[in-house]
């Protein structure tokens, strides 16, 4: 496959090893670093996938620009979403599929299942408090992180106590705090906490390398070449 590369820092980087090593070609690298080259510059004849992993106040001029190009598109950069109806419907105008996930890991889409069927569990039987927490090393820019994000999400639905969600404590028994923490090179924790005064029960994901976001993105990028529409983890796992 022929892939576009677009944000060549952590990501960009571990993805392109990684697609070397599978047998992909790399088509091109878009970054500030490389201001000569442009996603304009690349048609669907040299592209089958382009991959972004940039910045949140990037990320959706990027994902604009492939699916105008026609170029399908996966996307991991975070912090972007209040513009994801727009890239919804540019990709349903344009017919060039779009792939968005906040957390590319196998492991943490299996959590996010795990966070869900325990808040509809954990409602149930009640009595207990719950609060998000995420850790993330220091050049992080964006807060709460789109994986906590989609956990807290899961939760409000299956949790009726929370009704909305606050990024720091809050004495209102109605929002799910989602606390974020910034730490040397965490690569990415996050721990959904039920307690109440007899105990405590806690469920965790914690990333010891990037291999399984790049893993993730790789497969991603495998599958969709060829769909038409809007998709995501659920879709490629069959969750
Ligand atoms: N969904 C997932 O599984 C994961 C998502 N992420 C998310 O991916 C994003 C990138 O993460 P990471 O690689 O660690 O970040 P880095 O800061 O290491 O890399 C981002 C790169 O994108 C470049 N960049 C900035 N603006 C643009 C632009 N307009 N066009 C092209 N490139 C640009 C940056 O250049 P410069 O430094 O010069 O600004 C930098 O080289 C973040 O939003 C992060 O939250 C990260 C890991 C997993
Ligand atoms: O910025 C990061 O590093 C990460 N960002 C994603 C997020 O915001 O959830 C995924 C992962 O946790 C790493």
């Amino acid at each position: 496959m022929n892939i576009l590369l677009i944000g060549y820092g952590k990501m960009g980087r571990a993805i392109e090893a990684q697609a070397r090593a599978r047998g992909h070609q790399i088509a091109g690298i878009i970054d500030p670093s490389r201001p000569e080259v442009s996603i304009t510059d690349f048609t669907p004849a040299q592209v089958d996938v382009a991959i972004e992993f940039t910045h949140p106040d990037a990320a959706f001029q990027n994902v604009a620009a492939c699916l105008r190009a026609g170029l399908p598109v996966v996307c991991g950069s975070t912090g972007w979403l209040h513009h994801f109806g727009e890239a919804k419907a540019l990709s349903q105008q344009t017919g060039t599929p779009l792939f968005y996930a906040s957390n590319y890991s196998v492991g943490v889409n299996l959590f996010f299942h795990f966070s869900e069927y325990m808040a509809a569990k954990m409602h149930q039987f009640g009595g207990y408090d719950v609060q998000v927490r995420e850790i993330h090393h220091t050049q992080k820019v964006d807060q709460p992180s789109g994986t906590a994000l989609t956990v807290a999400e899961g939760i409000l639905r299956h949790f009726p106590g929370k009704t909305t969600w606050r990024n720091e404590a809050t004495s209102e028994a109605h929002e799910l705090a989602v606390l974020s923490e910034r730490e040397g090179a965490v690569i990415g924790t996050h721990i959904v906490t039920y307690s109440c005064p007899a105990d405590t029960i806690e469920l965790k994901h914690e990333a010891h390398t990037r291999e399984g976001f790049v893993q993730g993105a790789l497969l991603a990028a495998e599958w969709l070449p060829g769909r038409q529409g809007v998709f995501g983890m659920n879709d490629l796992l069959g969750l």
